[in-house]
C-alpha cells in the first residue's frame, strides 16, 4: 500500500440485475490529486463513484482507505463524514440557501456563530451570498450547483467527489465553474471527477481512468495522456475529449 494512494479497490465486481456493470481488480484514488474518471455512457463511472464515496456499499471485493479495509458491515459514518459529494442534479433541502449550506456543520455539532460566519464566506467565494435567505427550490439550475458546491465545500471534506457537476449547467455557469473550482478546493483535498467535459480535463486533471464497459482500460498520470490516441472508434462522449 503506497502512502500517495488514499482509496484503493481490490477486485470489485458490481452486478445489477444479473448484469455485471463494474469488473475492476485494480485502481486508486492518488492522496490530494485530480483524478478524473471517463468513458461512454454507460461505462460504469456513476456506479463507481458511488463506491469510492460509500454511498453504495452493495458490491463484491474491497475497498481500502489509507491502508486499511473498508468494513461494509459498518455504517462508516465517521469515515462519509470526510468526504463530500456534488452531483450532476443537485438535491437541495426545503428551505433557505443559507440552511442548505448550514446543513452539514449542524450535523456536526458546530457552534452557530462559527456556521453563520463560514456559511457566510462560502457564499460569497461562490457569489450567491446575496441569496443565502431565498427559498433553494426557487434558484435557478446555476444557483441551485452553486449552492449545492457550498455545501459540499463547508466542511472542508478529505475526499470531494464530483459527478458530471457542469453536465445540465449553461455556459455562463460551467466558466464560473471552471475558472473558480480549482480555487475552491484546498491543497490537502483530494477531488475525485467524473467528467465529459475536456477544458476541465486538461486544466485540472493529475491522473486519469478510462472505463469501458465496467472495466478499466488505462489509468495513469495526464502528463502521458495522449488524447489524440482517443478519438475514432470510442463512444461520444469520449470522443469529445480529442
Ligand atoms: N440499478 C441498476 N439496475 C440495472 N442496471 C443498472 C443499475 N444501475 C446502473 N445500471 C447499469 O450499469 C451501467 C453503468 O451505469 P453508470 O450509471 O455507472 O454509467 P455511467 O458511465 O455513469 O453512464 P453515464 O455517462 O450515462 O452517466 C449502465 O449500463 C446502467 O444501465
Amino acid at each position: 500500500m503506497q502512502a500517495d494512494k488514499i482509496i484503493e479497490v481490490r477486485n470489485i465486481k458490481k452486478i445489477c440485475s444479473e448484469k455485471l456493470i463494474l469488473d475492476i481488480n485494480q485502481f486508486a484514488v492518488f492522496k490530494n490529486k485530480f483524478n478524473f474518471i471517463i468513458g461512454g455512457n454507460g461505462s460504469g463511472k456513476t456506479s463507481l463513484l458511488n463506491i469510492l464515496s460509500l454511498i453504495d456499499q452493495d458490491y463484491q471485493g474491497e475497498l481500502y482507505y489509507r491502508g486499511q479495509k473498508i468494513n461494509r458491515d459498518e455504517q462508516n459514518l465517521k469515515l462519509r463524514r470526510k468526504f463530500s459529494v456534488i452531483w450532476q442534479d443537485p438535491y437541495l433541502y426545503r428551505g433557505s440557501v443559507f440552511y442548505n449550506i448550514a446543513l452539514p456543520l449542524k450535523l456536526r455539532d458546530i457552534n452557530q456563530n462559527i456556521i453563520v460566519r463560514k456559511v457566510k464566506a462560502m457564499a460569497s467565494r461562490l457569489e450567491i451570498e446575496n441569496l443565502l435567505e431565498q427559498s433553494a427550490h426557487t434558484l435557478s439550475g446555476g444557483e441551485k450547483q452553486k449552492t449545492s458546491i457550498a455545501r459540499a465545500l463547508i466542511t472542508d471534506p478529505e475526499i470531494l467527489f464530483v459527478d458530471e457537476a457542469t453536465t445540465n449547467l449553461d455556459e455562463e455557469s460551467i466558466r464560473f465553474f471552471n475558472s473558480h473550482f480549482a480555487d475552491l478546493v484546498t491543497e490537502e483535498m483530494t477531488v475525485v471527477m467524473v467528467s465529459h467535459d475536456r477544458r476541465q480535463i486538461k486544466e485540472l486533471a493529475d491522473q486519469i481512468t478510462l472505463l469501458k464497459a465496467g472495466e478499466i482500460e488505462l489509468t495513469q498520470k495526464i502528463d502521458n495522456f495522449k488524447f489524440e490516441n482517443f478519438g475514432a472508434g470510442i463512444a461520444v462522449p469520449v470522443a469529445e475529449l480529442v
